[in-house]
């Protein structure tokens, strides 16, 4: 499969006090391949999915360009010009075409689901779940994440929370879920989520507190239609985490001993058997989730830079929009190119149609 083109996998050490997942398999698997095609495209367009439509429509709109301009022109017209004009047209209709599928690595169907289904994976995206029981540090370390590794954070718990503050049909339903620390209905936060990536403007984004059953991993899944790419689980003792919840102070209806019991419960037997199931697909990083934010992102960063080293991907960080960008150097070329060979075209001599 294309998203296992390439792979690697080292071992993670961790724990020094008990841990929630002692008997899980610590690995990490990360594809070559997709993290090479997520450098080459890059977010430097802003907004991929919009950004990688318009050459396929381009591509279709020009390629009828060329039979329509023949069934329009009239017997008596200079048939030589239309010819030139529309041959030129959907040769560079096609050559554009051939530069999109060059950068999304797919083929026309895959640009063609693209364009349709922005929500699916593509190849260049990478997407990293970030999971731990309440309070672990997930949200901290994510906020690192971003602003380090340049990640689109999509929390899966602030959409629920502006869905509740936008008063919408289900917001007193998940304000009870969320009081009682019970898991939301999986369609309604999916849906929720599909719409953040359908919205992204990234190819490398990270989910923060979702999936938290298998239910959710399996509505997940099928909406997106891949796996994630990566799996970082912060571990923390279940007295730190408590701690750390009732500490917080942000005003939160579920930062309370009852609630945060519940949640505890609620991890424990619905969300170790996500974490179960990506570390048996070798997905998995754990990460001693104990000490300061800053102790913790130093144990996050090697797994990043990890990758970097072993795939040689010099620019993971943020990148700023104006940086040599592969897509603006290749559409240079596709101009250059298509001028090349339409010039000829348009430049031979008129043969007039009798
Ligand atoms: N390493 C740390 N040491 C002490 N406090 C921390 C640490 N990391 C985060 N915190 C604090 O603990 C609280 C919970 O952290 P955070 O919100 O990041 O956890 P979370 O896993 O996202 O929780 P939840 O699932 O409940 O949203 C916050 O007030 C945060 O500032
Ligand atoms: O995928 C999810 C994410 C969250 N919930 C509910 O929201 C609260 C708070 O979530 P945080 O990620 O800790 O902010 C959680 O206890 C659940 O009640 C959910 O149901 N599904």
């Amino acid at each position: 499969m294309w998203r296992r083109v390439a792979s690697l996998s080292r071992r993670v050490s961790s724990s020094k006090s008990p841990r929630l997942l002692d008997q899980a398999q610590v690995a990490y698997e990360f594809n070559a391949w997709k993290m090479f095609t997520t450098q080459a495209l890059n977010q430097a367009e802003g907004g991929a999915s919009d950004g990688r439509k318009i050459p396929f429509v381009t591509f279709v709109l020009e390629l009828l360009l060329f039979p329509v301009i023949l069934m329009l022109s009239p017997q008596k017209v200079n048939l030589g010009t239309c010819r030139r004009w529309g041959f030129a047209f959907s040769f560079i209709g096609s050559f554009g075409a051939f530069q999109t599928m060059k950068h999304c690595k797919s083929s026309l169907f895959e640009a063609f689901k693209l364009a349709h289904e922005p929500h699916k994976l593509q190849r260049n995206d990478f997407d990293l779940i970030v999971t731990g029981g309440p309070g672990s540090g997930k949200g901290t370390q994510c906020t690192r994440i971003v602003e380090t590794f340049g990640f689109t954070h999509l929390s899966a718990g602030d959409l629920l929370r502006k869905e509740i503050s936008s008063n919408s049909e289900n917001g007193s339903m998940i304000l009870s879920l969320i009081k009682e620390g019970k898991i939301v209905p999986s369609e309604m936060t999916v849906k929720l989520i599909q719409k953040a990536i359908e919205e992204r403007e990234n190819d490398r984004y990270l989910i923060d507190g979702f999936p938290r059953s298998e239910e959710n991993r399996i509505a997940y899944e099928r909406v997106i239609g891949a796996e994630p790419d990566m799996v970082l689980f912060f571990d923390c003792p279940e007295e730190e985490m408590v701690r750390r919840v009732l500490n917080r102070n942000q005003g939160r209806v579920d930062d309370n001993i009852e609630t945060v019991k519940e949640r505890l419960k609620v991890f424990a037997e619905l969300n170790l058997p996500v974490i179960r199931h990506y570390s048996k697909k070798g997905k998995l990083y754990k990460i001693d989730g104990t000490g300061s934010e800053e102790e913790i992102f130093e144990r996050v960063r090697p797994v990043f830079a990890a990758l970097r080293g072993r795939l040689e991907i010099k620019k993971l960080e943020i990148r700023r929009l104006s940086d040599h960008s592969p897509v603006w150097r290749s559409k240079l070329v596709f101009i250059l190119v298509s001028l090349v060979f339409a010039l000829p075209l348009m430049l031979t001599p008129n043969v007039t149609r009798t």
